[in-house]
């Protein structure tokens, strides 16, 4: 097995293509897989396919197809990459609950396992999901979780403090509030008005060129 360091950037962004393929796959009682079956799911050449699995190491004989359940914990485990993430949420709120009502992600990163608020009002479940009162977080973060997504509107610093605390290392931001983490944490701010800033200013130098 190469280290997942010498797989193509290109070849490791398909794996989680090829992952959720597989899950829905394996969800369906199929066992096996055929390259070419599995192109026709994904969209992508049984060749480019049969290259991207042979990073992996041997995956069995060929004509055999693909052994669906090895494949999956070869993504899982052995890739160093966890499709299976605990996903905490802060702030239940417009953004937070939309975020949750979608919670469709299971087949590709994981899923929003629980989600605090400060607001009593907001703390039951919610699309399936428990959210808790902001100060029961200490009891009530899972195990392994290291990712928060962050739609609070109040005290941001305070509770990304309180959440690098509880293990946290990973922030998905939409804020739009400024705050500081220490190295090794990695924050990913996602806000959908600077984009449609880019997006028109892009647009306008473009327009203007032609
Ligand atoms: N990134 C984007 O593109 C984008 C788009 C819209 C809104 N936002 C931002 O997302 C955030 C949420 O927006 P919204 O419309 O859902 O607001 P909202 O007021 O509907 O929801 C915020 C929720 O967070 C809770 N909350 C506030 N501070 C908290 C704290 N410190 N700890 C725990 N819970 C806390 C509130 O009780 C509320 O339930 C805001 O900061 C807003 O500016 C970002």
């Amino acid at each position: 097995m190469n280290g997942s360091k010498s797989v193509p950037k290109a070849t490791f962004q398909r794996y989680p293509v090829y992952l959720k393929a597989l899950r829905r796959l394996q969800k369906h009682g199929k066992t096996r897989v055929m390259s070419k079956e599995l192109a026709e799911l994904v969209n992508v050449e049984p060749t480019t396919i049969r290259r991207d699995f042979s990073f992996l190491g041997n995956l069995g004989k060929q004509g055999y197809g693909y052994n669906v359940d090895d494949l999956i914990e070869i993504f899982n485990r052995q890739l160093g990459v966890d499709f299976d993430e605990k996903i905490i949420l802060i702030g239940a709120g417009n953004l937070g609950r939309a975020l949750m009502h979608y919670n469709n992600w299971d087949y590709v990163v994981g899923e929003i396992v629980c989600a605090f608020d400060a607001d009593p009002a907001k703390c039951y479940e919610q699309f399936g999901i428990q959210v808790y009162p902001m100060d029961e977080l200490e009891e009530r973060i899972p195990a392994g979780c290291h990712i928060a997504i962050l739609t609070i509107s109040h005290k941001v610093q305070s509770t990304v403090d309180l959440l690098l605390d509880n293990g946290i290392t990973g922030i998905v931001d939409f804020t739009h509030q400024h705050f500081v983490v220490p190295k090794g944490v990695v924050v990913k701010v996602v806000d959908v008005v600077s984009s449609i800033q880019e997006l028109v200013f892009e647009s306008n130098s473009m327009h203007q060129k032609q």
